[in-house]
Formats: structure tokens, C-alpha cells, sequence
């Protein structure tokens, strides 16, 4: 049955069936991953986005609110071959558009070629190309989302562990994963999520033993005051980031990020450590990279794919920042050391 329609750049409309109608807009991204798709849905990062999964059956293990990475789902709309009922009455009550039954290797493949693109779903008993082809005409590049931040973060100041007996962590929350706190509280730290927005003041005035820079969506330029915290405490303060926060640590220390043509999504990136030549498994999920880390920060790891920058250091000014997910929700613990490693940097 076609009730669902996916017009995406170059006004090409692709047809679908409506698991959870409505009509939405977004960049249209994929993931590879074949698992972890309750964390995909509630990882801040996709916000404003489409998500297409790659892997044929999404949801074939059901939907656990202990799996989720926040409180709700972020993609804007959803895109699979074949959804189960579970997926589909999550995204319904949810109120996030979803379609299965179309050829989403022709929607991979053609990003793959084009890039991340521009696209429109409309979906439900009503659904014309039409209305896809206007969501598509209205929707915004990634870059145009300047005040994405307040989308995703805190509202204020809010306290994890705070009996702990490890490092106090600032954590800049541009729209933190659940499981990068969980991972930090595990090793006793307290951490104070702060609104992205927070100012240098509001981060001394938890007195840090470390200031983390959460992931985040969209497009790290838009994250300016996150990089003025950075370029404040730099050297006085160790600094840790993850995904978003080693490019906005990038951009803070005389590095530059750009958009990637379509990014790395999924939960099988290979990365290489350049000082001890080991390659782990990684969980992804980014459309931009640094370009040029500037002179500050030394490049650890990269990816052993397209050589894009994975880990960012600097040994003496206490710096420890990765492209990729150490927290690993979903995917491969390869890299969960990340912790215990800014746990320790934080303790010196
Ligand atoms: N997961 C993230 O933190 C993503 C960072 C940034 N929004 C990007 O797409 O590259």
C-alpha cells in the first residue's frame, strides 16, 4: 500500500507505506548499525534529522525505556525496509513520522553519491507527493539550526552522583547521552550537566576537576559559548570531549571543522591508535569532522576508513577528546577506557 511519500533533493519522490503518520522535514541520514536502534532513536545527536537504518528489520527485539539515551525519540521522521508493530506505536505515540516498504538501499546508495540531502516525508491515509515536495522546499540545511543547543540541553544546572567520591565533572550538555554520564558516574565521579549556554562563571562555580564537552546535533560552529569556556580554562582545567565536544574543543584551539559528504553512522568504525598501532571497534554517529585540529591538539587516532581525525590530545595541557562513542549505547566497549583515562587525567 502506498500512503507515504519521501521527496528528497532534486524533487525525486520516493513511495512508502505510513507507520506513523504526519508530515516532517530534515536532513536525510543513514546508520549501518543492525542493532541499538532504541538508543539510535533517543540519542540527542539526530535531532532535526531522518533517520534511515540500513539494516533491513528494525525492532525485532522490542522497545526498552532501560535502553534509552533520553527521554524521547530526536530524528524528526524514521525510515526503514520493515518496522515491527513495537517501533512503529513508540514513534506513533511519540508523534514522530515513520515509513517502511521502500528500497532503502536506493536511499543509501543515493546519499552515498550525493551527499547528506535535504528531504520531506508526508505519511497517513491523506499523504500526497505533493506535500513531501513541500516539506522538502521548506526544510533548512543542519547549518541554518543556529539555537539547536536549547532544543537538547538542561534547563539548569543538574547534579549526578553528588555523594561521589570521584573528580567533579562540568559536563557542557549540548545534548548529552545518557550513557556518557552513567559511564562517568560509574567511576564515581559527580557530574554537573550545565546548559550549553553556560557561561565561564557558572562552570567554575562548580569548582571542576574536568570540563567535558557532551555530543551534540547539528552543525559545532553553533556551539560558540561552549568554545569560550574551552579557550577560558584551557590548561587550567583538564578537558575531555565526545563527538560534538572534540570538534567544538577543535574550534576553540585554533582548529577548524567542515561537513562531511555523509558522515559516519553506524557501530562498526574501525579507528587506529597512532601510538600504540591497535585498531578498535567504534560506534559512530556524525556529519562533520575536524578539518585541521590547529597547532594545540595532536592527533591520536584516526579513522581507519578515510584517516578523519578520531582522538585529539594534548599530553601537558591534560586534553583527551574523540570523534567516536567510548560509551559505547549501542555498539562495541573496545573503547569504554576513555573513562577510566579522563577519570585518571582528572585525579593527577
Ligand atoms: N554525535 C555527535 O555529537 C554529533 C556531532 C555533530 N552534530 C556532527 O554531526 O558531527
Amino acid at each position: 500500500m502506498t500512503d507515504a511519500f519521501v521527496a528528497i533533493e532534486g524533487d525525486r519522490v520516493i513511495e512508502a507505506r505510513a507507520r506513523s503518520p504526519g508530515t516532517t522535514r530534515g536532513e536525510l541520514v543513514f546508520t549501518t548499525a543492525y542493532t541499538g536502534y532504541e538508543e539510535s532513536l533517543t540519542d540527542p545527536s539526530y535531532e532535526e534529522q531522518l533517520l534511515t537504518f540500513s539494516y533491513p528489520l528494525i525492532g525485532n527485539y522490542g522497545v526498552r525505556k532501560e535502553r534509552f539515551e533520553s527521554d524521547r525519540v530526536h530524528p524528526r521522521g524514521v525510515l526503514a525496509r520493515e518496522m515491527t508493530e513495537d517501533v512503529a506505536s513508540w514513534l506513533h505515540e511519540e508523534d514522530v513520522p515513520a515509513i517502511d516498504h521502500l528500497d532503502t538501499r536506493d536511499i543509501v546508495t543515493e546519499i552515498r553519491d550525493e551527499g547528506a540531502m535535504r528531504a520531506g516525508i508526508a505519511a497517513g491515509p491523506d499523504a500526497t507527493r505533493e506535500d513531501a515536495l513541500e516539506q522538502l522546499d521548506q526544510c533548512e540545511h543542519m547549518s541554518d539550526h543556529t539555537e539547536i543547543g536549547a532544543q537538547v540541553s538542561v534547563d539548569g544546572p543538574t547534579v549526578h552522583n553528588e555523594a561521589g567520591d570521584g573528580p567533579r565533572v562540568a559536563l557542557v550538555d549540548c545534548g548529552a547521552k545518557g550513557s556518557i554520564i552513567d559511564s562517568l558516574v560509574e567511576r564515581d565521579a559527580t557530574v554537573y550537566a550545565l546548559p550549553y549556554n553556560a557561561s565561564v562563571a557558572d562552570v567554575e562555580s562548580v569548582d571542576p576537576d574536568v570540563l567535558f564537552i557532551s555530543n551534540g546535533p547539528g552543525d559545532p560552529e553553533n556551539f560558540e559559548q561552549a568554545g569560550e569556556v574551552v579557550d577560558a580554562l584551557v590548561g587550567d582545567v583538564p578537558l575531555a570531549g565526545i563527538c560534538l565536544g572534540q570538534q567544538v574543543v577543535a574550534n576553540a584551539l585554533g582548529g577548524r571543522t567542515e561537513k562531511m559528504e555523509f558522515g559516519h553512522r553506524g557501530v562498526n568504525q574501525p579507528v587506529r591508535d597512532l601510538r600504540s598501532g591497535q585498531v578498535v571497534m567504534t560506534t559512530q554517529n556524525h556529519g562533520y569532522t575536524v578539518a585541521d585540529p590547529g597547532d594545540t591538539l595532536e592527533v591520536t587516532q584516526v579513522n581507519v576508513n578515510d584517516d578523519t581525525p578520531e582522538g585529539l590530545d594534548n599530553d601537558d595541557l591534560d586534553i583527551i577528546t574523540r570523534q567516536y562513542h567510548p560509551e559505547a549505547n549501542p555498539g562495541p566497549h573496545d573503547s569504554l577506557s576513555f573513562f577510566d583515562d579522563v577519570v585518571a587525567m582528572a585525579d593527577d
